[in-house]
């Protein structure tokens, strides 16, 4: 079932939403579509001219073709247009989930009113909906009034949209993606919302001026699909679903007389199409009342590194930290866990002044204070550390920033700190750390590194050995940073040669 994605809709004879939209989603992000059409809608660009429901027969024998040869990863469900159709689906859905080896994921789309205003569904679905299907749903994706039509919720501000949220999921749904395309707070700008296993995730950006927006809401809840078929977490889905869905609202055109269709373009290159993640003290927050936490820690730009940072050895004990350096490593993090309280500080700054007689950079992970007090070259940090440390302390110190992502939401939420670099991890399985679930490879290593090179020195990290630092070089990152590559190779000058002539002069 690799990477396969059912789309349980309709179809939009114009092109540019429904079925058509799904496929093109789909396809962008490189999975494979296969459809189950409930309605061929008569459409174009100036509205729906007539809708004609799929009989359930005839939808049961499309669900019954896939099911025996291809089954989804992920099934995404958009139109579905009369109580039978839901109640067919959902009886479908329940023995995949119960039944199949690998139970699918399950994105909903509940079309109910289409952008031109034209209703799409019968009357009595809601009661339906509500009883069969969302139980069954892993991430649904309202808009501003499929939202108030499910849950009464007038989406009035922040705290509505997380009333809202929380309704839908004391119907049994999983997790939930608002979207903000239809309100205007802060004035001018679009902001999303998901929820997701007790966590919130905000994301804005301007709003992109154009009318032809018909098929966003089925393209990103497909872009979502997909990338969850692809093993991507929510978080993650959700931001390139979003930044999809920005792309192809900037290269919307005109094909009737009436609203566009949004244009499909493949994997979002380009980091203007990224939203902002919103948290205290990013550049929405306010607008949004944000609760700002006490001591309030935020700081933006941090002092760079001149450049690259190379090999970048991370090790246990000052003994590394001056083997390293004295074998030409241009960059070594000291990272101590379960320090000795009674050696902490010493073995800190011992690694300081080796850095300063080898002149090579040293960074200090987690010891923010004490890389301070003696004046390290700079500091790395955690995604939790973000919200803990003294980011003032540190950037009026003119210490560098390091910090740590482990994919793409994680990537933007560091990006809002502009430190000095950013590292991506891990790339491989590590027994150095328990970096479960976290594992990113090198397909979005690829896609980390041009998103982030503009802005940032980048660094790679996680698994990382002599046999595949060729193919981690490739993707273009600046550094590689390992652990047991030189500290487990039996001649640790040697591993760092070779590590360096992949590098280059990086
Ligand atoms: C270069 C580099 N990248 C990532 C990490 C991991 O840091 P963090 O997330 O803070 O986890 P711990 O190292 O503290 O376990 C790193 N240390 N260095
Ligand atoms: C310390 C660390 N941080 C990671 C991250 O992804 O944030 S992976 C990792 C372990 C790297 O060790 P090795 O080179 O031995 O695999
Ligand atoms: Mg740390």
């Amino acid at each position: 079932m690799a990477d396969v994605v059912w789309s349980i809709a309709g179809s939009d004879s114009g092109g540019g939403a429904g079925i058509q939209a799904d496929i093109k989603a789909m396809h962008s992000f490189g999975v494979h579509g296969c459809t189950v059409i409930t309605a061929l809608t008569a459409q174009n660009s100036l509205g729906v001219e007539a809708l004609n429901s799929t009989s359930t027969e005839v939808i049961e024998s499309q669900l019954q073709a896939l099911a025996i040869d291809m089954p989804a990863r992920v099934i995404k469900i958009g139109m579905l247009a009369n109580v039978q159709q839901i109640q067919l689906v959902a009886e479908h859905l329940s023995h995949y989930k119960a039944k199949w080896v690998e139970p699918p994921l399950v994105v909903y789309d509940p079309v109910a009113i289409a952008s031109s205003g034209d209703r799409l569904t019968e009357e009595d679905t809601i009661d339906a909906l509500k009883t069969y299907l969302l139980p069954l749903i892993d991430v649904i994706t309202p808009n501003t009034q499929e939202t108030q039509l499910l849950t009464g919720v007038y989406l009035i501000g922040p705290d509505a949209v997380r009333e809202a949220a929380q309704k839908l999921q004391q119907l049994g749904v999983q997790s939930v993606v608002i979207k903000g395309g239809h309100w205007d707070y802060p004035k001018g700008y679009c902001v999303d919302y998901c929820a997701s296993q007790g966590q919130e995730y905000w994301l804005g950006n301007e709003a992109i001026n154009t009318p032809h927006t018909h098929g966003t809401g089925c393209s990103l809840s497909s872009a979502i699909a997909a990338c969850l078929a692809k093993g991507y977490p929510l978080k993650d889905a959700f931001i390139l679903g979003k930044a999809y869905v920005n792309k192809g609202l900037s290269y919307a055109q005109r094909f009737g007389e009436g609203i566009g269709p949004l244009a499909h373009t493949g994997f979002p290159e380009d980091i203007n199409d990224y939203p902002q993640v919103i948290e205290a003290g990013s550049w929405l927050a306010d607008e949004l009342d944000f609760e700002q936490p006490i001591p309030f820690n935020f700081a933006a730009g941090f002092a760079d590194t001149g450049g690259e940072l190379g090999l970048y050895a991370v090790v246990d004990s000052v003994d590394w930290v001056e083997k390293c350096l004295s074998a030409g490593v241009p960059t070594v993090q000291l990272r101590v866990k379960n320090a000795d309280p009674e050696t902490l500080e010493a073995d800190i700054q011992t690694a300081v002044t080796l850095g300063n007689k080898y002149q090579g950079r040293v960074f200090i992970n987690d010891y923010w204070q004490l890389a301070i007090k003696h004046g390290a070259y700079g500091v790395h940090l955690g995604q939790e550390d973000l919200s803990e440390a003294n980011l003032q302390a540190i950037q009026e110190a003119g210490l560098r920033l390091g910090v740590s992502t482990h994919g793409f939401y994680e990537m933007l939420r560091a990006h809002n700190y502009r430190p000095s670099y950013l590292a991506f991890g891990a790339i491989y399985p590590t027994t150095t750390k328990d970096m479960t679930g976290q594992i990113q490879g090198l397909e979005k290593l690829s896609h980390f590194v041009p998103l982030m090179a503009e802005h940032y020195p980048t660094v790679a990290i996680g698994g990382i050995d002599l046999s595949v630092a060729p193919d981690v070089v490739k993707t273009g990152v600046g550094s590689i940073a390992v652990v047991r590559a030189i500290t487990e190779s039996n001649d640790h000058a040697s591993a760092i040669e070779q590590l360096q002539a992949y590098l280059g002069n990086r």
